[in-house]
């Protein structure tokens, strides 16, 4: 197959210092020597940099100055030769020498393209390139650290070992059906199987216990704000996001929809939810909004429940208490600016978990909050350097499947099946395994998954 030499802006849009068109392909060193005043880059040695000016070569005309990065085959980001254009940002000097690249016979490249040759080039594993897009997408320090260690192929090095573990008992089973005269071959690799199989499976079992976590790491912990209406919900959706988010006002019922935003409060990632005020009403609207709330109630990893000091409970409030029985809260006592009305003990009794006082109109309590935020997230936490996170969907998808397929292996076993017959559910096992790093990944899943990436990587 003829590999063709692909051009794109490998920098965001818009303006800044300096902007990238990356070029990666035999020809893409004598296509940028075409349109490059300078140093004559055919002769430039691997890995160096050169100033000059990007020139049209029919008009003459001067479109840039720029550096040059020259990368030769095979050490590079693709395996390739790789030639960066470092022009100045802003949008005009970058897409007009991208445009004069493609006129040189460069073919703009698709999304993620540049990653997918180095996967199919073999530097990195399909896991690996996936890692890349979670690097870019990274929104705190603790999911850009997982996707760092995927990089840097931890989880592939940990499906490799597990691979081999199984093609071991395979091969055994291989020798069984091709010399059926050794019977002690047999007895061994039933125990085999059977030790392995759990093995494997019990790895398996671990890295989906985390991957949990992983997903939280991730999409962010759904938090949904949940109290009575005007008790300050939407003060502290606010508060926390720091800008005017939702609408605030002293008529009840203000918010009538949830109000979604991501905030990082300590590294730790929220997906806030700010819902309408729970209570008994005959309005239409605020009724539906009421029911979103008592339904985002129930699919919260994490509620932030509150309460007005100025007011006594209800029983609308202690019918919330009631539905958190089975969930992460934490109970926010607001307005304690005003009067004391509430009955603190009766709280006391009602909640399991942390009880913070605030007062949003004076920006009080915010940092006990965010104490309380982050001793929840972190006593159960592991942290990422010990354990390998899965992170990715896909990944704890196929896990899932291969842990299932080890399930029927072991059922087999112990009903003691023929060794050829187990075999088929720890082969295929073994595929399913192979999907996370690519090894037995089809071309079309490998095209899906790489046109997600953004133009340019
Ligand atoms: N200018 C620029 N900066 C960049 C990138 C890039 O492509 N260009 N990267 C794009 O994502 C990231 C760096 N990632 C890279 C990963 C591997 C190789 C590479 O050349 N690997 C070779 C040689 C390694 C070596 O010299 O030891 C290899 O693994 O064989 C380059 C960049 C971030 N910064
Ligand atoms: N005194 C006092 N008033 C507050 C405090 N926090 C919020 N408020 C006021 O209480 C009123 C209601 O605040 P919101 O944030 O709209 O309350 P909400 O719970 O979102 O209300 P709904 O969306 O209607 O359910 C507003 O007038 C706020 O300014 C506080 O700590 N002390
Ligand atoms: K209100
Ligand atoms: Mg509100």
């Amino acid at each position: 197959m003829e590999i063709d030499t692909i051009a794109a802006i490998s920098t965001p849009v818009g303006e800044g210092a300096i902007s990238i068109v990356r070029l990666s392909g035999p020809d893409s060193i004598q296509m940028a020597n075409q349109l490059f005043k300078g140093k004559h880059l055919m002769e430039a040695k691997s890995h160096t940099m050169h100033y000059g000016k990007i020139v049209d070569p029919t008009s003459e005309e001067i479109a840039d100055e720029v550096i040059v990065s020259i990368m030769r085959a095979p050490k590079t980001f693709t395996c390739e030769d790789v030639v960066e254009i470092n022009c100045h940002g802003g949008l005009i000097a970058v897409q007009r020498i991208l445009e004069m690249v493609l006129e040189q016979g460069a073919r703009l490249a698709d999304p993620g393209e540049f990653t997918k040759r180095a996967f199919l080039n073999g530097r990195i594993d399909l896991s690996q390139a996936e890692a890349v897009m979670d690097v870019i997408q990274s929104k705190t320090n603790k999911a850009m650290n997982v996707a760092l260690n995927q990089l840097d192929g931890k989880l592939s090095r940990l499906i490799r070992k597990l691979r081999q573990e199984l093609i071991e008992t395979i091969a055994h089973v291989e020798v069984n059906i091709d010399y059926p005269e050794y019977d002690d071959v047999e007895e061994m690799s039933h125990e085999l199987m059977q030790i392995k199989t759990k093995y494997v499976e019990g790895e398996i079992k671990k890295l989906l216990q985390v991957a949990e976590q992983g997903k939280i790491l991730r999409e962010g912990i759904k938090t949904a704000i949940i109290g009575r209406p005007n008790v300050g919900k939407s003060s502290l959706m606010n508060s926390l996001v720091q800008e005017e988010r939702a609408i605030v006002t002293d008529i009840p019922g203000t918010t009538r929809d949830v109000i979604e935003e991501y905030v990082n409060v300590r590294g730790i990632p929220l997906k806030l939810i700010d819902t309408a005020g729970i209570r008994e009403t005959k309005d239409i609207v605020e009724k539906i909004g009421v029911e979103r709330s008592r339904k985002m109630l129930q699919e919260a990893d994490l509620v932030l429940f509150m309460l007005n000091n100025n007011e006594m409970l209800t029983d609308d409030d202690r019918m919330i208490f009631e539905s958190l029985e089975q969930l992460n809260y934490i109970v926010i006592i607001n307005k304690v600016d005003l009067e004391r009305k509430i009955e603190m003990e009766e709280i006391m009794k009602l909640s399991k978990g942390a009880i913070i006082s605030t007062s949003l109109i004076n920006d009080q309590g915010s940092t006990e909050l965010e104490t309380a935020l982050s001793t929840m997230f972190f006593s159960n936490e592991l942290s990422s350097d010990e354990v390998t996170y899965v992170s990715n969907i896909r990944h704890i998808s196929l896990l899932k499947q291969a842990k299932a397929s080890l399930d029927d292996a072991q059922h087999a076993l112990a009903l003691n099946m023929p060794l050829d017959i187990v075999q088929i559910d720890v082969t295929r096992t073994w595929e399913l395994l192979g999907e996370i790093i690519g090894d037995t990944a089809s071309e079309s899943l490998i095209d899906q998954l790489f046109s997600q990436f953004c133009l340019g990587k």
